[in-house]
């Protein structure tokens, strides 16, 4: 979900370009022009470092002055979940999948508390989705998701159709390494190359402060490490828009078919440009984090391995095969709900959790936010939905 900051940035402008006065009787949201707005307020908040909970709600579009304009539409069918026996039948306590799925979102599946003072927000995952840990849960999760994988790991119908999602990077990571050490074939690093950007007066001191060693070490959410691995067939997802009328978007999954000095050939896998080949060249990022006197500077392919994502990023993304990794269970508003609803149906989605004492369990944690989505009133209904 995008901050609703930046919707108001852009009804400043759309107002400003428009020459409407941005206050008083004759304001006119967006500048008059009518905008559509596609959105799912069961998923996650944009991520707000150290936010609690009042300021993740209060990011959402629904706090915006903008909302009182909005005119709610209600999509009523899960196109993702095409019709079909298994998705129809009761999947649990009566529910099929796509009610199940749905009040998971909706945070109204009876939840228990495992401590005293703490909400009942642990939910019981239905069997049929449990796999079965062992004391390698890594090497579990990936057998079952990419089954067959050394007949398959150069196939890009097999790799578009499969992903393991879990809460944090650092599960991703250990992940993906795992999956990258099994593709055959040598390793090609990529090595970012970052520099300290700042205006204020004492730039020169900030540079020597921050050695080179130190930047390249840093790791930020949504961005390029420092260091990249990649072999020819792996997957990867591009992190920024680059291109969209060719389909170089952020999310935008493709398998590795060239490894370059200067670039990085890939094909598009899945969605309008599914089978294209494009090229993916380095750029520089610019990132600027709280925690840091500086802005840094870091250019690198904007590209990262996806057998495994974070639940966040994986957000759009719709597979046949889907692991939820959950050695800990999800901390935000909406993550479960994702990982959930990413699967064309349920026979495709597999469980592996450890609760807090690492003890293979049948619960997990949902967190919902009820008041993100309480003020969306029906005032219409849509045939497509
Ligand atoms: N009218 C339709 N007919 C058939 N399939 C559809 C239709 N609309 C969407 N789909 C399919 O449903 C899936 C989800 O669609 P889409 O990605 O547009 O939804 P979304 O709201 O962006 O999903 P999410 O936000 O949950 O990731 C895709 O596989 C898409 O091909």
């Amino acid at each position: 979900m995008i901050h609703r900051l930046s919707f108001e940035e852009v009804d400043r402008a759309l107002c400003d370009i428009m020459s409407i006065p941005f206050k008083g009787p004759d304001y006119r949201p967006f500048g008059g022009k009518v905008v559509l707005l596609g959105g799912d307020f069961r998923q996650t908040l944009p991520v707000i470092p150290d936010a609690g909970r009042e300021d993740s709600v209060d990011s959402s579009l629904t706090r915006s002055y903008l909302w009182n304009f909005c005119m709610v539409l209600h999509l009523s069918q899960n196109m993702r979940l095409l019709p079909n026996s298994i998705n129809e039948e009761p999947f649990f306590d009566g529910m099929s999948f796509a009610e199940w799925t749905l009040n998971v979102g909706n945070g109204s599946i009876p939840g228990r508390s495992f401590h005293v003072n703490q909400p009942a927000d642990w939910i019981e995952i239905p069997t049929q989705l449990l796999i079965e840990p062992s004391d390698d849960c890594l090497s579990t999760i990936a057998a079952v998701v990419y089954d067959a994988f050394a007949e398959n790991y150069y196939s890009i119908s097999y790799l578009a159709e499969r992903s393991i999602v879990t809460p944090t990077n650092q599960n991703v990571l250990e992940l993906n390494d795992h999956m990258l050490a099994m593709v055959p074939g040598s390793v090609r690093s990529y090595f970012s190359c970052d520099t300290v950007h700042s205006d204020s007066n004492d730039a020169a001191a900030i540079s020597s402060e921050y050695p080179t060693e130190f930047l390249n070490s840093l790791s930020f959410n949504g961005y390029p490490d420092h260091q990249i691995d990649l072999k020819v067939f792996t997957p990867i997802i591009l992190l920024r828009n680059l291109n969209p009328s060719i389909g170089l978007c952020n999310g935008t999954r493709m398998m590795v078919v060239y490894l370059g000095h200067y670039v990085i050939r890939a094909i598009i896998m899945g969605g309008t440009f599914d089978g294209k080949t494009v090229a993916i060249p380095r750029i520089v990022l610019s990132i600027n984090d709280y925690r840091w006197p500086f802005v840094l500077k870091r250019r690198q392919f904007p590209v990262r391995l996806c057998y495994a994502m974070a639940i966040n990023k994986s957000q759009r993304q719709t597979l046949q095969h889907v692991g939820v990794y959950l050695l800990k269970p999800v901390f935000s508003h909406g993550q479960l709900y994702v990982a959930i609803s990413r699967v064309k149906s349920p026979a495709g989605l597999h469980f592996l959790i450890l609760n807090e004492a690492g003890i293979p369990s049948n619960y997990t944690r949902s967190i919902v936010y009820p008041e993100t989505f309480s003020e969306l009133e029906e005032s219409a209904t849509t045939a497509l939905g």
